[in-house]
């Protein structure tokens, strides 16, 4: 027993010079790794905010888009934090009473104003871009056209916002911001993937965005977009069509079969038992048709349906022109069009109408597609609204007309065969952020996507604080060691002094 104490008493570890080294090591290694911790840890997220009114030919929309307030330049950061359909038609149909056009986008305004937080307001950009309604509206009556922006931007003004101008947009821009937008959800811009094409399918235009290895932009320099996005350059084609929108193509098509003025027309791309009476004026009040106004037309016409797939297709393509291309090769009316390549994603009336048609699983073949809009399209009338009562009858009676023209653009206007058409995806969201041009526009206007890769730091925040423990519980050993000669001499069977 005594010999026990005897040990206890010289064991160096208790001297309390040994004792106060080891606390203080120990502390010194606690507060090492706390403060490396603490000092890259993600701090709480603040987020900077951003406005797009997207004036459609239809409608208008507003999103609102965040982006955490640190971190500008990174891929996939920006997100969309609330979408606004605003009341009514689309800004251009306003042309006649141009107040009425800021009045309809206040109450998504308003929306916008709870949604950002106060702070924020005086800081956050707001954008309103207009696309294909106001580009015919501006062909027709440009002095009609500039009086709506000034009561559109009389009414944005009104908001604490940062209002950084309405302007219509080019078929170009549109197009290529579509595609900016759908690559950039995808995080393909910054990690250098295989690019996916953008269809976008609007009411008065749409648009086709791609790149292609045979396509630098010489062949047709109005087709081409050059960008440079985080070090790596994409020679972009686009083009947009104006007048091929699903609503002005449906016009195209009724003027199509309305060339001689009659009373009644028979039209297959609507449903059997479908009849309603039409103004001549009103079908032919857009400059997409003006000029082919039967003349003595009475003042209505009879729009029966009459409902046969492959009838409508012959005279939806009747609205193309296929048989003249000064270029290698053409998509429709004189149009130079590259090699289709890569993925695709359809957006806005593409998704609308596949999806209402439960066609936008694209791995259904071609001709079982076609097999099934002419099931469709022989639905009687009473039959379709009887199954589908919740749905606007505007647009139940043309979702046989619609999904035959998306068929017909897609395959003898792009030409897309059965081959490539599982290439595309119908999409209305990625990642929660719609697809369109108008993410890709704000992207592209607070330069938030960098010409160049950002730097980033050697090692990601997991490893950094990793290597950091493991090199503080190393310093920690080594102290211990350090410490060696104050050690008990041990041996396996203590001398009794
Ligand atoms: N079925 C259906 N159609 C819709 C819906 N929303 C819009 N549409 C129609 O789909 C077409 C395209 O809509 P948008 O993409 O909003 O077109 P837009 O932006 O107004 O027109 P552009 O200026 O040509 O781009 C129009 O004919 C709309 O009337 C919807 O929820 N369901
Ligand atoms: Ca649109």
């Amino acid at each position: 027993m005594s010999a026990q104490r005897d040990m206890k008493e010289k064991n160096p570890w208790h001297t309390p010079v040994t004792i106060i080294f080891s606390v203080i090591g120990v502390i010194a290694i606690v507060a090492l790794v706390t403060v490396a911790v603490l000092q890259n840890r993600p701090l709480p997220q603040k987020y900077k905010y951003g406005i797009v009114l997207d004036a459609g030919s239809s409608h208008t929309a507003l999103y609102i888009y965040e982006w955490p307030a640190e971190k500008d330049n990174n891929t996939g950061r920006v997100e969309q934090t609330l979408s606004c359909k605003v009341d009514g038609p689309g800004i251009s149909s306003y042309a006649s009473a141009p107040w009425k056009a800021g009045k309809s986008l206040t109450k998504c305004l308003e929306q916008a104003r709870q949604k950002v937080p106060v702070k924020r307001h005086s800081e956050t950009p707001l954008y309103l871009g207009a696309t294909a309604g106001m580009r015919l509206l501006n062909l027709e009556d440009s002095s009609a056209s500039t009086k709506v922006f000034q009561a559109v931007e009389e009414a944005l003004q009104k908001f604490p916002f940062s209002f950084q101008g309405a302007r219509i947009l080019s078929g170009q821009e549109e197009g290529a911001f579509g595609w900016v937008t759908v690559n950039y959800l995808d995080d393909r811009l910054e990690q250098n993937l295989q690019t996916r094409g953008a269809l976008d399918l609007g009411g008065a235009s749409t648009q086709i965005s791609f790149v292609s290895d045979n396509f630098d932009g010489s062949d047709s320099p109005d087709n081409a977009v050059a960008f440079r996005l985080y070090g790596n350059d994409y020679n972009l084609y686009t083009h947009s069509f104006l007048c091929y929108g699903k609503d002005q193509a449906l016009r195209k098509t009724l003027a199509q079969q309305t060339k001689s003025g009659p009373g009644t027309i028979l039209d297959p791309c609507f449903h059997p038992g479908y009849t309603e009476t039409k103004n001549y004026s009103v079908l032919y009040d857009s400059p997409c048709v003006s000029d082919r106004k039967p003349q003595g037309a009475p003042a209505t016409f009879n729009h029966t349906g009459k409902g046969n797939f492959s009838r409508c297709q012959e005279v939806v393509k009747r609205i193309f022109n296929f048989t003249e291309c000064k270029y290698s090769q053409c998509s429709f009316n004189e149009v130079f069009q590259p090699r289709l390549q890569g993925p695709f994603g359809a957006f806005s009336a593409y998704y609308f109408v596949m999806n209402f048609l439960n066609l936008t699983d694209t791995s259904i073949p071609l001709e079982v597609v076609t097999e099934r809009l002419s099931r469709y399209c022989a639905t009687p009338w009473n039959q379709v609204k009887e199954q589908h009562p919740g749905v606007k009858l505007k647009y139940l009676a043309e979702y046989c007309f619609s999904g035959t023209y998306i068929v017909t653009l897609l395959t003898k206007g792009y030409n897309f065969t059965s081959e490539n058409y599982p290439n595309i995806k119908f999409i209305k969201k990625i990642k929660g952020s719609d697809a369109g041009w108008t993410l890709g526009y704000m992207l592209n206007l607070t330069n938030m996507i960098p010409a160049e890769a950002p730097d980033s730091p050697p090692l990601p925040y997991a490893g950094y604080v990793s290597i950091v423990t493991v090199i503080a519980l190393l310093l920690f050993v080594l102290f211990i060691f350090s410490l060696r000669p104050l050690w008990p001499r041990c041996s396996k069977h203590p001398q009794i002094i």
